[in-house]
């Protein structure tokens, strides 16, 4: 008798993404405007450009106002600023790279974090990185987490990687994750939010191989990073039950056969970092993430409206009994 072919199951993001905009169209049910996105590009890499036009669709598609506004690098400071004083504009996406250097995050800084649907400014990272879930003391508005990691972060929940017996922030306890790629945007942070998670996570990059996660039993609070000298793919990959690989270029493969049979895999790059042959030896392949990454887009933004009106409402509850104690004195 023939032998039956591997039993890898493919996982399209568009089927992920799905649960996500149903989410958000109730959120938006909920809401009595239609909330502005406005995307800034002054990049010259084609790349951002697809991107730009896409997220435009998407927004679109799904009830949110967009408009790209393409604006000469050097007036983009202003621009920036004069779309952060304007109570029209929700939420602002800049896409990158514009410089590509450090004047990009310092133009990543100047966005007003109150419409950072992306998630890249210094509070939301900080938060990220100390396991600090919510932006008041009352612990009602959460934070908002960085867009691609959290993509990935809604993947493994679907998949059920994230075991929902134990409790939430400790869900991933027990799981050895490989994350290459270690870029300040998806990369490290990713790496950060796994092993808050409870994750131990081998974050591979060019150069090395680092271990993040929260000590044995998860003692720690937020997780803790341990160089590991020495360390390549060959000893990170055969202990891995998921591997995510982010790296930019076509020339970059998974090295397939230190893989564990049945590992579970993920690709983010723009380019498909696993050749199909991955099909024989992963359990599941996802190959790629980007309906996900905008969906959280749209998730963040409706989340950043609602922030805006609870707000309101708090101020003009406050207002209120301020009149009230006058009235009475
Ligand atoms: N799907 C999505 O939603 C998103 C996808 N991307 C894509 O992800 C990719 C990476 O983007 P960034 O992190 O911004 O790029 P980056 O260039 O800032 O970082 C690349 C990372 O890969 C590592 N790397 C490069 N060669 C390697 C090798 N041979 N072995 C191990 N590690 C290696 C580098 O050390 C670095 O940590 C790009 O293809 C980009 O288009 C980026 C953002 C969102
Ligand atoms: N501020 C900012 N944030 C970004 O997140 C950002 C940016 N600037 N500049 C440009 C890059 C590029 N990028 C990609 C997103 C998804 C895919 C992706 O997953 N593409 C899939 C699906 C494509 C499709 O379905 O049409 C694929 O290539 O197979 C790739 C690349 C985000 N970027």
């Amino acid at each position: 008798m023939a032998d039956e072919k591997p039993h890898c199951k493919v996982v399209l993001a568009n089927n992920i993404a799905k649960g996500l905009f149903e989410e958000v169209h109730e959120g938006l049910k909920k809401i009595d405007r239609m909330p502005l996105l406005v995307g800034f590009l002054s990049s010259a890499d084609p790349a951002a450009r697809v991107y730009a036009e896409w997220t435009g669709k998407t927004a679109s598609e799904n009830g949110f106002a967009f408009e790209l506004r393409e604006v000469d690098r050097e007036l983009l400071e202003d621009a920036l600023i004069d779309a952060n004083n304007d109570p029209k504009v929700d939420g602002i996406i800049v896409y990158y790279p514009i410089f590509g250097n450090r004047q990009d995050q310092y133009l990543q800084q100047i966005l007003d974090i109150s419409k950072d649907v992306e998630g890249l400014s210094h509070r939301y990272i900080f938060n990220m990185y100390q396991n600090i879930r919510f932006l008041d003391p009352e612990n009602t508005k959460k934070s908002i987490l960085p867009c691609t990691p959290l993509a990935v972060i809604k993947i493994l929940e679907y998949l059920r990687i994230y075991n929902t017996i134990l409790p939430y922030g400790n869900r991933l306890y027990g799981r050895t994750i490989t994350v290459i790629n270690r870029s300040e945007v998806v990369g490290r942070p990713l790496a950060a939010l796994l092993a808050n998670d409870g994750a131990r996570v081998y974050s591979v990059d060019i150069n090395d191989v680092q271990q993040f996660d929260r000590g044995q039993g998860l003692r720690k609070r937020r997780h803790e990073v341990t160089e590991r000298p020495g360390w390549t793919l060959k000893d990170c990959l055969p202990l891995s039950d998921v591997v995510i690989s982010g790296v930019p270029g076509d020339k970059y493969k998974v090295p397939l056969e230190l893989l564990r049979d049945g590992a579970v895999c993920i690709n983010f790059s723009s380019e498909k970092n696993f050749t199909p042959e991955v099909k024989e030896k992963a359990s599941i392949y996802v190959p790629a993430i980007g309906k996900v990454t905008i969906a959280v887009l749209l998730r963040n933004l409706l989340r950043i409206v609602q922030n805006k009106i609870d707000s309101a409402a708090e101020e003009s509850n406050k207002g209120s009994k301020d009149e009230a104690v006058q009235a009475t004195s």
